[in-house]
């Protein structure tokens, strides 16, 4: 089997991304964690461009990866100096890491615009400053800045540049799209065309590795192809953070390879880490998780469609391209106005319910889902809700409290704050509770007051769950102040999240039904002895 080596790069072109910073420790964590999950070569940074770079490589020099090689990131040295002058080649051999990564010019474009030099002397550059890091003992990679663009305008030149950096050495060449601009027929025909003049000028065997960026969303297929042509090393980051569009995302590069192309690189047991590494790398970049990311985004395997739904529970690959546990990833089902008795069936069984031995009407059941539906309410992000529904319809509803009346106040005076104001009263188990409480607004009111009436009974059982999330959602605007809207509310306690939904033209009734449901949830669960959630099982 032909193996491909994965080069990350998360952690100096992931960090060119927008929003995206890492701290050292940061840095060192999510190294950890690629090298656990089995990638050959990390990029830690430019050390000599960032202290903090210049941090991560003192830490990573005290670790042991198991997998990983861990390299320096620099430019060739500068026109005018030599390598043993240049202070960024040797903060890369002050770094510690036993790889070094040199970016060169080979448009010739950029060697007189941007650089301002003759021709000849970036190709002493370039060879000079990868023979100063091979001398020293490093591994070196050579990254071809720009190389597509640069071989489409002047094949020759490009070339030469690649020539030089094998004369000076370099273990790999890496080809660059760096602005992303090309397509996949041009990555194919060149890559092929720079491995002849790699193999016609030297006999070491010298890897051909691929970075691409995603500014025409074709960085993951340009990287493929790449790889058809020869490449054997792969460079991409984690969610394909990077700079402008990101750069190919290894978190499909890699089951594509392994799954659907053959090639070794990592193990299945790693494989199935992806999506962990994923979300990891999403939360220590403190960026929110794509959900429709291939592969690892949530909605990667959900289905939602009447059709899929009944066809997937027949033959899951009838509508799955890949088994998602390979990823590390799971199937999911959604309930909404696309459902069908398939839909109702899947989510029965996952939320553990007895629906299939008593004999329930799944076609009434969807046609009330529908229904609802059409009046505002949106079961495929309210599971909460969902399972509160499900057990009304199927005879297993158990209402730990009922609601008699409540009666909200909002006072307002001149120059002082809202003061909201609610009495509520329930009835838990035939017996009557009557509370009232203050709160922020007149929903937090309500919350404290149906939490006070709850806890006469329910001691402390309501005590750890919060309201992490509360969207109102004006369901047809034309309607102007007297719209119907329909609130969701995220609610947690030390374990799990559950959602849940209220829909009516009066917002305080929508945050009610919203709120007594998750309350009605959390409690449920205790009361049953099941303090599992929705989102738990569906694990
Ligand atoms: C394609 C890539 O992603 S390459 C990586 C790009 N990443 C980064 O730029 C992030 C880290 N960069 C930095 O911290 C800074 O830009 C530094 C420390 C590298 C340089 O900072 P400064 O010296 O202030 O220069 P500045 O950022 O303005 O860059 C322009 C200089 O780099 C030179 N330069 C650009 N590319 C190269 C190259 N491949 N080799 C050598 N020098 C280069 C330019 O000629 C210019 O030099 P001059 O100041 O003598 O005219
Ligand atoms: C080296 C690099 O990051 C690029 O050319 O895009």
């Amino acid at each position: 089997m032909k193996s491909i080596r994965l080069y990350d790069t998360t952690l100096r072109d992931g960090t060119q991304g927008e929003k995206i910073s890492f701290t050292a420790q940061d840095k060192l964590k999510v190294a950890r964690k690629l090298d656990d999950m089995g990638i050959h070569y990390i990029e830690g940074g430019w050390p000599g461009a960032s202290a903090k770079d210049f941090d991560f490589f003192q830490l990573a020099a005290k670790e042991t990866f198991q997998h990983a090689r861990i390299a320096a990131f620099c430019a060739t040295h500068k026109h005018g100096s030599t390598p043993e002058d240049d202070r960024q080649l040797n903060v890369v051999l002050e770094s510690g890491a036993p790889v070094g990564t040199i970016v060169g010019k080979t448009w010739d474009l950029h060697v007189t615009k941007i650089l301002g030099i003759p021709l000849e002397a970036n190709l002493e550059m370039i060879e000079n400053s990868v023979a100063y890091l091979k001398k020293n003992g490093l591994e070196v990679h050579y990254d071809a800045e720009h190389f597509f663009d640069g071989y489409k305008e002047n094949p020759e030149y490009a070339a030469r540049t690649i020539r030089a950096a094998v004369a000076g050495g370099a273990d790999a060449i890496c080809l660059c799209d760096t602005n992303g601009g090309a397509l996949p027929h041009e990555i194919e025909e060149i890559t092929t065309a720079i491995r002849e003049v790699i193999d016609s000028c030297t006999d070491r065997p010298i890897h051909i590795g691929i970075h691409t960026h995603n500014d025409s969303n074709l960085a993951v297929a340009n990287s493929i192809v790449a790889v058809r042509a020869g490449a054997t090393i792969v460079q991409g980051t984690i969610n394909g953070y990077g700079e402008r569009c990101g750069n190919a995302d290894l978190t499909s590069i890699i089951p594509i390879l392994q799954l659907k192309m053959g090639y070794a690189c990592i193990s299945e047991e790693n494989l199935a880490k992806l999506q962990k590494v994923s979300l990891y790398v999403s939360e220590t970049a403190n960026m929110t998780p794509v959900n429709s990311r291939p592969f690892v985004g949530k909605s990667a395997f959900t289905h939602k469609g009447g059709l899929h739904v009944d066809a997937i529970m027949k033959e899951p690959r009838s509508y799955e391209h890949i088994t998602p546990e390979l990823v590390g990833n799971r199937r999911r089902v959604l309930i909404s106005d696309m459902a069908g008795k398939g839909n109702i069936r899947y989510k029965a069984r996952e939320l553990g319910f007895p629906v299939d031995e008593n004999g329930y009407d799944y076609a009434e059941i969807v046609n009330t889902v529908k229904r609802l539906e059409q009046e505002g309410y949106q079961y495929d992000v309210a599971d909460g809700s969902l399972r509160i529904l499900m057990e009304k319809l199927t005879d297993q509803f158990q209402p730990c409290f009922e609601l008699e009346s409540f009666r909200v106040t909002v006072e307002k005076e001149k120059d002082r704050p809202c003061r909201s104001h609610a009495m509520i009263k329930i009835n838990v188990e035939g017996i009557e509770e009557i509370t009232a409480a203050e709160g922020h607004g007149p929903v937090s009111a309500l919350d404290n007051s149906l939490r006070k009436a709850l806890n006469n009974v329910y001691r402390n059982v309501l005590d750890p769950v919060h309201l992490v999330d509360f969207k109102v959602r004006v369901l047809d605007g034309r309607d102007g102040t007297g719209a119907k809207v329909r609130v969701l509310i995220e609610s947690r306690d030390e374990e799990t999240i559950w959602s849940t939904i209220g829909v009516s033209e009066d917002i305080i009734e929508a945050s009610w039904q919203a709120l007594a449901d998750s309350f009605q949830y959390k409690l449920a669960r205790i009361t049953n002895g099941n303090n599992q959630s929705v989102q738990e099982q569906g694990k």
